[in-house]
């Protein structure tokens, strides 16, 4: 379980709060208004920024000021941080090893989760050389090769078009299962949280709401959702 605890952060005149639980396992949407605090909020839980007050706990135990690599978590952000010079194999272990001296199970590992994402032949393609589907495949297959319980998106496959969008979320869905792993993910399109998400954290002016079920919340929105979506 992932556990806001009386979480501040002030930064200028932009204030972060957050108290609340995350189940385990659960697949999470966090949406609001441009400016909220959504990314903020997954620096957070990074160990990006450090909260003013408060802690976030991971079963029980506090963050505390951890580093970011410290933390059980693998990340997945808008441009995908592939390496140009790098195959996707390499850009796969570096997941694992980032002196990408692998061992033969670790090599295997890279292989298998290239293959689960459907790049089984595509290996050594450099980013250059694949289309921007299967980039983000491949930044996938990092995150399923790390098997870190927690996983945070931030709107991951905004660049790409509606379908190709859809086929990535359905397949971080899978990784999210295969790994049991509790999913964050931060976006502004309301069809992607449709396919994606059981609950909704909404973050509104630094306010981060407790997750909600979405059914729920959208059967009954807040005003600034209704707004949101421009209904
Ligand atoms: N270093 C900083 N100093 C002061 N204010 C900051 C700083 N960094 C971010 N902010 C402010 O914090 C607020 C939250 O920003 P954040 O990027 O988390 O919003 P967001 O909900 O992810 O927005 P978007 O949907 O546009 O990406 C914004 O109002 C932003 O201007």
């Amino acid at each position: 379980m992932l556990e806001f605890r009386n979480l501040r952060l002030t930064q200028g005149d932009f204030t972060l709060t957050a108290d609340f639980q995350v189940p385990k396992g659960a697949r999470v949407a966090v949406i609001g208004p441009s400016g909220a605090g959504k990314s903020t909020l997954l620096s957070l839980i990074g160990g990006f920024e450090t909260p003013d007050d408060g802690d976030i706990l991971w079963r029980g135990k506090p963050f505390g000021l951890s580093a970011p690599f410290e933390r059980p978590i693998s990340h997945l952000f808008q441009d995908n941080t592939l390496f140009a010079h790098m195959t996707a194999a390499q850009n796969v272990g570096l997941g694992l090893r980032p002196s990408l001296r692998l061992s033969k199970s670790e090599q295997s590992a890279v292989s298998e989760a290239l293959r689960a994402v459907g790049l089984e032949g595509l290996e050594t393609r450099r980013p250059g050389a694949l289309s921007g589907g299967q980039q983000s495949r491949v930044a996938l297959a990092r995150v399923l090769v790390q098997q870190k319980p927690l996983i945070l998106l931030d709107e991951p496959f905004s660049a790409l078009g509606p379908a190709m969008r859809h086929e990535m979320i359905d397949l971080a869905k899978e990784v999210s299962e295969r790994l049991g792993a509790t999913m964050l993910m931060v976006t502004h399109d309301v069809s992607d949280v449709d396919r994606f998400a059981d609950l909704v954290i909404w973050v509104e002016g630094g306010t981060c709401q407790p997750p909600r079920p979405w059914a729920e919340m959208k059967a009954d929105p807040p005003q600034g959702l209704l707004d949101y979506i421009g209904t």
